[in-house]
């Protein structure tokens, strides 16, 4: 879309869930959880925090959403006296719900649409650039797009599309007091998997699109993963535990992202209360719904741009 000139732009950006079992890297799910932001050009840096992680993120040059504004900024040639950022936080962060990825999508899309000499988001160099800062292009896929999302690499940069999931798949999300790195997590994974294995993950990963989409009867076999779950499960055992638990009692639990939150895929709404019968105290369950549209831009004079 045309971007409107805007003096200040309201960005949501929502919480994602990566993997989502056997599609490691690749798919990723837009859920109903957002950090909220505003975002202006000023004199200096301003940084102001609200909501979860406010007491612990920095509000200088490091803050991952002034880096990512920072590097769109030159992508595109512009160089803004300044940025003043207010946000109000409501992902949690180093839980495998795509915190990292949500500040960098948003840092990217302020950039964009405050920039003067830009006329229109290009969502494709948005990907690129926030695959490149983020590492791998499930979440910020997943985050700008807006439902499933499946992301790949091509020769520029990553590529995605995004399916619009099955009315009656509900997600509910266990989501643990501990935090686990994405970059310690992924530093777990062998450099090399079975034959076996990988025919099993495509199998399950190709099975998985179309149980989110068509048929979520068949979401307990779709989820099912032997390239990064258990390579991981020694780092987060309690998640290891509920993951377990949960797919004993038939319900598609898979861990979210790097983890250790845990994602369940629940076929029908009226099952979410199942689940939450077999999660032991100490685990916050929410029970969220799929952001259809992804991120959201909101300009100065009230125009949204999604
Ligand atoms: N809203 C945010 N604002 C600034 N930095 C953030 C934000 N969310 C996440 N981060 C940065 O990303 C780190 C978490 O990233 P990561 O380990 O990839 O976990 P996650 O699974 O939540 O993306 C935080 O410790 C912080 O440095
Ligand atoms: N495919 C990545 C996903 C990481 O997601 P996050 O939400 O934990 O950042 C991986 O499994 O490493």
């Amino acid at each position: 879309m045309t971007v409107p000139s805007a003096a200040s732009v309201r960005i949501r950006v929502p919480a994602t869930s990566a993997n989502l079992g056997p599609a490691f890297d690749s798919a990723g799910l837009a859920l109903t959880c957002y950090d909220e932001l505003e975002v202006a050009v000023a004199d200096g840096l301003h940084v102001e925090l609200a909501g979860i992680g406010a007491d612990e993120l920095p509000r200088d040059e490091s803050h991952l959403v002034v880096r990512a504004f920072r590097a769109a900024c030159l992508d595109l040639g512009w160089v803004p006296s300044g940025l003043a950022l207010r946000a109000r936080n409501g992902i949690p962060q180093g839980r495998g719900l795509g915190s990292s990825a949500a500040a960098v999508v948003a840092g990217i899309l302020a950039a964009w649409a405050l920039c003067p000499a830009v006329t229109g988001i290009d969502d494709e160099r948005v990907l690129t650039l926030a695959d490149a800062i983020e590492g791998h292009p499930d979440n910020v896929a997943a985050c700008l797009l807006g439902g499933l999302t499946l992301s790949w690499s091509g020769a520029e940069g990553a590529r995605a599309t995004s399916l619009a999931v099955a009315p009656a798949v509900s997600p509910v999300l266990c989501v643990p007091r501990e935090t686990l790195s994405t970059h310690v997590a992924r530093a777990l994974l062998p450099p090399t998997v079975a034959h076996g294995d990988a025919a099993f993950n495509a199998g399950r990963a190709a099975l998985l699109v179309h149980a989110l989409t068509a048929a979520p009867g068949l979401l307990l076999e779709a989820t099912e993963d032997r390239l990064h779950q258990d390579q991981r499960g020694p780092s987060m055992p309690a998640t290891a535990a509920l993951v377990g638990d949960l797919r004993d009692a038939g319900h598609a639990a898979v861990v979210s992202g790097a983890g250790p939150a845990v994602l369940v895929l629940v076929p029908r709404t009226a099952d979410r209360a199942l689940v939450h019968t077999v999660v032991p105290a100490g685990w916050e369950v929410l029970d969220l719904d799929v952001e259809a549209r992804g991120a959201r831009v909101r300009y100065g004079d009230g125009a949204v741009s999604s």
